[in-house]
């Protein structure tokens, strides 16, 4: 019997590293995945160790294709990796060795320097430049808190030595042995030293960031070839062929690659991506340009709404609270109350992103009362994520483009309660896919094509099917009086944020 080709998908997120072998019809074989610690150094400050991630990937990438391999009697062909993007780390180029813990995206230390490029009248062109907005969320700003402040990181800068990437560069650099210093154009697009509309690192940002260009990965397409794993990490050498950050890669997993299709992933944070096709569109309500996934040669790109808190209020009410034992528990507690009471939670806990990009914006709790229970308080922390979406919703609109549907992923979606609020509030048709890991599977779409174990992105297409779809089912007084109650708590937070 010829043996089955199988797919290494690499899914490298913000709370966890997985690992997911895919099959040549698209379907999970195997997975793994692991947790990893969260480091909090200072109110504000995200960070993780290098090294954690490292562990974790090798360890749940050998762990799913091991038993890949031995379920199917198949061989994996190929890796494809995905990431969560803008977080930043520096190594050595001679030992591989990281300089200090990666900043994550989600981390706050450079508002200070973000407001002075603000009023130093450089938004208009770093947005014309970039695609993108001053906020300490990218990773230029992180990159040069890095040469200002680790001790040593300026002088291997200096000699030639210091590489920069965001996650995906260091996996590369390390799975080839140190042979690879190498980023992907989605990702390249997240850093604000990317010109979004020539497709390469950009002089004037480089300077305006004092990064020395030697710091910097080359930039491929996310359907290439990124060299091959050292033999010694999984007993022999296989390409990596696809790469991607991990929004623009659940997109392409979520088969969204015609203009005007919309997904919306659910994991710490929100992230909706709405294709623009070859066209960058510029928003001019909060929402950035970004390069999507492609397959050919003309650059694809799409409209990005950001929102840092999603799934990260469940674990909030888990590790804070203590209030749920579980993030599954949500769903009932949500379900057991027939309304939020009048009770919004803003959670602004690492600032606001899009629409309103306040990085000091903290976050905050409306409408208490002395009956206020965990469920209520639940119930309104989920709500938190339907109206944020809607406020992206409502950016998107104005821009001129039209939202019939949007394909949701991502851990979040598994609570249904969540999606059909979502439909409710959004008064658009959510489709929930059987495969909500789209992530992953787009790094295995990107890698497989490559490889040729996919033939086109038709072929792709076909494989997409839907799990269930919640459509919208509320009066529209009631979603009118909670869309209000929710932008007054908005405006409330903002205001709280400018007295500071
Ligand atoms: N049933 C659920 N209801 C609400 N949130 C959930 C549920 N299941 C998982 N989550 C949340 O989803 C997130 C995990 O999703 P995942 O896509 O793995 O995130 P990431 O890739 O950012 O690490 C966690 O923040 C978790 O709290
Ligand atoms: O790791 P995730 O899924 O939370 O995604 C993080 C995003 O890429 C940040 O931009």
């Amino acid at each position: 019997m010829a043996s089955t080709p199988l797919i290494l998908s690499i899914d490298q997120g913000t709370t966890s590293s997985r690992s997911l072998v895919f099959d040549a019809n698209g379907r999970i074989v195997s997975s793994a995945q692991c947790e990893y610690k969260q480091h909090f150094p200072k109110p504000g400050w995200v960070e993780h160790n290098p090294d954690d991630i490292w562990r974790t990937t090798v360890q749940t990438a050998d762990e799913a294709m091991t038993a890949a391999e031995q379920q199917t009697g198949g061989k994996i062909e190929c890796i494809g990796i995905t990431n969560q993007r803008e977080t930043t780390v520096v190594w050595d180029k001679r030992s591989g060795q990281a300089l200090g813990n990666a900043i994550v995206w989600q981390d706050r230390r450079t508002s200070g320097h973000c407001e002075e490029l603000r009023l130093s009248g450089k938004l208009d062109e770093i947005v014309r430049r970039t695609g993108l907005t001053i906020d300490p969320y990218f990773s230029a700003t992180k990159l040069r808190w890095i040469l200002e402040n680790v001790e040593g990181a300026i002088d291997l800068a200096e000699q030639g030595n210091l590489a920069f990437g965001t996650i995906d560069a260091f996996l590369i650099y390390r799975l080839t042995g140190g042979k690879h210093h190498l980023t992907d154009e989605t990702n390249a697009s997240r850093t604000l030293l990317y010109n979004i509309n020539e497709g390469d690192w950009d002089d004037w940002l480089l300077n305006l960031f004092e990064i020395p260009r030697s710091v910097l990965p080359d930039i491929r397409s996310s359907s290439s070839s990124f060299g091959e794993t050292d033999p010694q990490i999984f007993g022999r050498s296989i390409p990596i062929l696809g790469v991607a950050g991990d929004q623009q890669a659940a997109a392409f997993g979520q088969a969204c690659w015609h203009a005007g299709m919309i997904k919306s992933t659910y994991g710490t944070g929100c992230f909706m991506l709405a294709s623009s096709g070859n066209k960058i569109v510029r928003s001019q309500s909060g929402l950035l340009s970004t390069v999507a996934c492609r397959t050919s040669a003309e650059r694809q790109f799409a409209v990005e709404g950001s929102i840092f808190i999603a799934g990260a209020v469940s674990q909030w009410l888990r590790d804070e609270l203590h209030i749920i034992e579980d993030a599954a528990e949500t769903e009932s507690l949500a379900a057991s109350v027939s309304s939020n009471e009048g009770v919004y939670v803003v959670p602004a806990f690492t600032g606001l992103g899009a629409p309103h990009w306040d990085s000091t914006a903290r976050g905050a709790i409306f409408g208490l009362t002395r009956n206020t229970g965990r469920a209520v308080l639940t119930r309104a922390a989920i709500e938190a994520v339907a109206y944020q979406t809607n406020d992206l919703v409502a950016s998107l609109i104005s821009d001129g483009l039209s939202v019939d549907a949007i394909r949701v992923d991502g851990g979040m979606v598994a609570n249904s309660w969540f999606l059909q609020f979502l439909s409710d509030i959004l008064e658009v048709r959510i489709d929930r896919p059987v495969i909500i890991e789209s992530t992953a599977r787009g790094a295995a779409f990107l890698a497989g094509l490559k490889a040729g174990i996919f033939s086109n992105t038709e072929q792709l297409e076909e494989l997409w099917a839907h799990d269930r779809q919640f459509t919208p089912s509320m009066l529209a007084s009631e979603r009118q009086a909670l869309v209000s109650g929710w932008q007054a708590a908005v405006k409330a937070t903002l205001f709280h944020a400018s007295l500071n």
